[in-house]
């Protein structure tokens, strides 16, 4: 099976199909994780995101058992998919998951070529295909292709969900969540209620929470700047903890402005500065926009973390209000030190409220 990548500045890359046969059009960034290619494909920030994998061998150790939910993320390019993954929690191969969720993908080119491409423009507009397409077919299908940015009322749960626990009541507003932090509460025996992106505060105070999580999710905080009003009114009624695209829009509805980036953050290792510890974190990151720092000069916003690479907004807090939120995403798995003291920081501010 031939692949095709065609760029909107005419740019073609012709290489070989793989996964869902069809062709698939997106906004085109890369990611750098040399891991993670499952939990890249099941991001619900990855909606309408076509992704390059730098990282040359993807697909190594297969596909574990995982949420049954469906896939936004449009297409995937690598350079080489291994067909054999060798894992004892894999059940099967990268392609075949990628038939089974009707993902597009494209193999056998540069992807560090791209890679530098996509630095140098910034993301771009791409179809992939791997099926019989002329390139001219493709230019037109970019051409016509309508972009969007508001995809987070396909990624959210359409209504309220709770699980059970005790001590606490936390609250997640559902932007697109991953589960993990809906599987790290659980896992400490406290509450969890998710709500759907837009619920009301009344909605939400009918609940007795104690506690608001504002989860990350797809597209720009501009594209849902109707549910600004009411994330002020979360963080100004509860102890609020903003991640991603919740710290997107916590920031916007407290007078922030918040950017585009040009090639975004996306990756397994991202050097973070926490100000309050002193200390740096290597964090996973996936994001395309970025709080604008200068905008904060007339907010009642500090700034908590910064990127080491290009020392952009990671982390704010409220000078009065209790309010962290962080552009990285929270790193629950691993056996190092790491960015998890923030959720149970912001658990004890809960308790201390209570
Ligand atoms: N991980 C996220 O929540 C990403 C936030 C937002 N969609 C961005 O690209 O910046």
């Amino acid at each position: 099976m031939n692949g095709i990548i065609y760029l909107e500045d005419g740019t073609v890359y012709f290489g070989k199909g793989f996964g869902a046969c069809g062709t698939t059009v997106g906004e085109l960034v890369f990611n750098t994780a040399m891991i993670g290619y499952q939990e890249v494909l099941e991001d619900p920030s990855n909606a309408g995101l076509i992704v390059n994998m730098t990282y040359p061998w993807i697909g190594n150790y297969g596909i574990r058992e995982g949420k049954d939910s469906k896939v936004h993320t449009k297409g995937l390019i690598a350079k080489y998919v291994n067909g054999n993954p060798s894992n004892h929690k894999s059940i099967k191969n990268l392609e075949e998951y990628m038939v089974e969720k009707g993902i597009v993908g494209v193999s056998g080119v540069d992807t560090r070529a791209i890679t530098k491409k996509i630095r140098r423009s910034g993301t771009l507009k791409c179809v992939i295909t791997n099926e019989e397409h002329s390139v001219a077919e493709l230019e037109k299908r970019v051409k016509e292709a309508e972009f969007k940015t508001d995809f987070v009322s396909e990624c959210s749960v359409e209504a309220v969900e709770k699980i059970a626990g005790s001590e606490l009541n936390l609250g997640i507003l559902d932007l697109g969540d991953k589960d993990n932090i809906v599987k790290a509460l659980g896992q400490k025996g406290y509450g969890v209620t998710v709500f759907p992106y837009n619920s009301s505060i009344e909605t939400i105070k009918a609940e007795n929470i104690d506690g608001m999580i504002i989860s990350g999710g797809p597209g720009s905080a501009e594209s849902i700047s109707e549910i600004s009003g009411t994330v002020k009114e979360i963080a100004q009624s509860y102890p609020t903890f903003g991640i991603a695209l919740g710290h997107q829009l916590l920031a916007k509805s407290f007078g922030a402005q918040v950017d585009k980036m040009s090639y975004g953050h996306r990756g397994g290792n991202h050097a973070v500065y926490d100000f309050g510890r002193e200390r740096a974190y290597i964090v996973p990151q996936n994001h395309g926009y970025v709080v604008n720092k200068e905008s904060l000069a007339n907010t009642e916003l500090e700034i908590t973390h910064e990127n080491l690479n290009d020392n952009t907004v990671e982390g704010l807090k409220h000078s009065s209000l209790k309010i962290q939120s962080i552009q990285f995403e929270l790193e629950m798995e691993s056996d190092l030190e790491n960015t998890s003291y923030l959720l149970n920081d912001f658990i004890d501010t809960v308790k201390e409220g209570k």
